[in-house]
């Protein structure tokens, strides 16, 4: 038995009708609903995304309240607020941006209840971030042990690399299971109580989870995340047309795969799937792959990631019908020109990825008894991640984060915005800053960015009427890099020259995921070039590469005297 929950996710997951909100393709939305097939590469199996777990209702931990508050349970009718609360805060939605909520009102004294319809750590963990690690870890050293030329570099003989396809398919899996395990352990650890089953708003201040349980709270946050987006025309069968949530799965690795959407899912996954033997042909609707990243790391990134590997590309083109493998016949995929919308090109292939986007999942959230209409399935917000209402106005105490608003659809956005809010609630106010949070695309090497692309800073720069400028230092001259055999990259800022503001920073490079912080954390802290470029780094080191990119800025205004001064130790 599945819960209802589960089942109407799934089925969700092949008739998504939203787009995401940055793509103008209306013309081709509506993807048909098929329930998701059974049989993959071979492997009967249960296609649903579903655990043992979903199909209890009940609290699976309860503590004392962390606060001393007296709560008690008061339901108003249907529409009014209750005049007291089983919880300070109720969360709907247990993946990474309820975790992060859930934490850190635990640790503000706030007694606190997440509510889960499936299984605790929801994209990030079970279908997203947690398992495409794991596959890109195997994909980064199957490539290093497959380049010849690299090993002799560094003097090395290894003898021909391999894979076992359902050992790297566990590693995935394992990896998720353990790191659920983790969130669940440390929500109940610290006095979280898990409720189990899809929650329903019923009015300000009161929600519906399982069959008939009711619950109430002074505030409440939806944090119930996102699912594939499947364009119209294309018909999914979770076999040889897949999206991310059938491919983590790895139950097969095709000789050649299409996949539709060159952002970060296609990035990614075309490194796992070079990297273990198939060939890739990547569908770009717009004129250039990878068009969300700067233009200059975006080519870059072609000439590295995409030129010398098993990859040809189609771009300015729609994947329009697709029609998964049948009777010894191949996945066929019509294109047709994203401008004109005619014909171009029919593909036959072995397997399709689809990898245009996610919708937020927001479908039967009872988001109607507060008023409020989604935009193209988002739940609007402000700047506080408040909701607003269909009149303009805001819904007290309700507040989204995370895939379901939009604004960021990137894990630590979602737990970020989890933790402004509960700040908010418990008194202090706070607004995140978006152009502080960094991302990054895991593929061998890294891209990270943070910031604005260059076009986007010219633009502002034009607008406010101020100067860009831009510095960039190569990893070909940094001696951790080159020790590594890994010189292949370029860290980028765009700056102001007035004031030494940093606008942005993208990296391209070995490790560039974990070195952006220094410019992530700059930019929140309002740190200026002026003054980090004083600040030390260990020799040799990647970091380094961010400390040349600083110290090479021309930038006018004098350091601030805190970096100046001398300390006599
Ligand atoms: C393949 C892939 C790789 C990714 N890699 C990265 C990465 O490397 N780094 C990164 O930052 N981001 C990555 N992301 C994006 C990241 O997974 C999401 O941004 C993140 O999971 C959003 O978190 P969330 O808490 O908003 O929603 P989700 O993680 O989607 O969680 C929402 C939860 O709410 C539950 N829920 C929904 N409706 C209800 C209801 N009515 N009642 C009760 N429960 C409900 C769902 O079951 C789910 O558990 C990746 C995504 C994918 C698909
Ligand atoms: N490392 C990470 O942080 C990471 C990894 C994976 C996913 N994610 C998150 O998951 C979300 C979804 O990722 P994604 O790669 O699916 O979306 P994306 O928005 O990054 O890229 C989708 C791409 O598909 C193209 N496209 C859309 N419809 C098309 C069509 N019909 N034909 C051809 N091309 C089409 C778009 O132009 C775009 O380039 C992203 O918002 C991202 O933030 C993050």
């Amino acid at each position: 038995m599945q819960s209802s929950f589960a089942l109407s996710l799934s089925s969700h997951l092949t008739s998504t009708t939203i787009p995401p909100s940055n793509l103008p393709f209306d013309s081709l939305l509506l993807a048909p609903s098929k329930p998701v097939n059974l049989r993959f590469c071979g492997l009967r199996r249960e296609a649903l995304r579903l655990s043992s777990s979903a199909k209890s209702q009940s609290t699976t931990s309860f503590r004392a309240p962390a606060r001393s508050s007296k709560i008690l349970a008061s339901l108003g009718d249907n529409g009014s607020a209750p005049k007291s609360f089983d919880y300070d805060l109720i969360i709907i939605g247990a993946g990474v941006g309820g975790h992060g909520a859930a934490l850190h009102a635990v640790e503000k004294g706030l007694k606190t209840a997440i509510i889960e319809g499936d299984v605790v750590g929801g994209t990030c963990v079970n279908r997203g971030c947690v398992p495409s690690k794991a596959l890109l870890a195997v994909s980064g050293r199957m490539r290093e042990l497959q380049s010849e030329h690299h090993l002799k570099a560094l003097g090395l003989q290894v003898s021909a690399a391999g894979y076992d396809r359902q050992g790297v398919a566990d590693h995935a899996n394992n990896l998720a299971s353990k790191i659920r395990n983790n969130l669940t352990n440390s929500m109940k650890a610290l006095g979280v109580d898990i409720l189990t089953g899809t929650a329903t708003i019923l009015g300000p201040q009161k929600v519906k989870y399982g069959k008939d349980n009711m619950v109430t709270a002074k505030d409440i946050i939806i944090a119930t995340g996102s699912v594939p987006f499947v364009p119209k025309g294309i018909e999914v069968d979770g076999k040889t047309v897949i999206t991310s949530d059938h491919a983590l799965k790895l139950e097969c690795v095709p000789d050649w795969i299409a996949i539709v959407g060159s952002g970060y899912i296609g990035l990614e996954f075309s490194d796992v799937y070079t990297a273990l033997g198939s060939e890739v042909t990547f569908i770009e609707a717009l004129d250039q792959l990878m068009p969300g990243f700067d233009p200059e790391i975006g080519k870059l990134a072609q000439r590295v990631l995409i030129n010398p590997r098993k990859i040809d590309y189609h771009t300015g083109v729609f994947a329009s019908k697709i029609t998964p493998a049948k009777d010894g016949k191949p996945v066929t995929i019509e294109l047709i020109d994203a401008k004109t919308k005619e014909h171009k090109d029919t593909l036959e292939v072995d397997a399709a990825l689809i990898a245009t986007g996610r919708a937020p999942f927001t479908n039967g959230l009872g988001l109607e008894n507060i008023n409020v209409v989604t935009q193209r399935g988002f739940v609007p917000v402000d700047e506080r991640m408040r909701v607003i209402d269909a009149d303009g106005n805001l819904v007290p105490h309700f507040y989204c984060i995370g895939d379901a608003n939009g604004k960021m659809m990137l894990a630590h956005a979602a737990s970020a915005q989890g933790i402004s809010v509960v700040e908010q609630v418990t008194g202090r106010d706070h607004v995140l800053n978006h152009l502080s949070i960094p991302a990054a695309c895991f593929t061998h090497p890294e891209i990270s960015m943070v910031g604005l692309t260059e076009p986007q800073a010219r633009e502002k720069a034009e607008v406010e009427g101020f100067e860009v400028s831009i510095a960039k230092t190569s990893f070909k001259a940094n001696t951790k890099a080159l020790a590594e055999n890994e010189g292949e990259g370029l860290a980028k800022l765009i700056y102001r020259p007035d004031n030494g503001e940093i606008l942005g920073v993208h990296i391209f490079g070995l490790h560039a995921a974990d070195l952006i912080h220094e410019a992530s954390n700059a930019i929140a802290l309002g740190t200026r070039i002026q003054d980090i470029k004083y600040a030390v780094h260990a020799h040799p080191t990647l970091s380094e590469v961010l400390d040349e990119l600083f110290k090479s800025a021309k930038v006018e205004a004098p350091s601030s005297s805190r970096v100046t001064e001398t300390v006599v130790v």
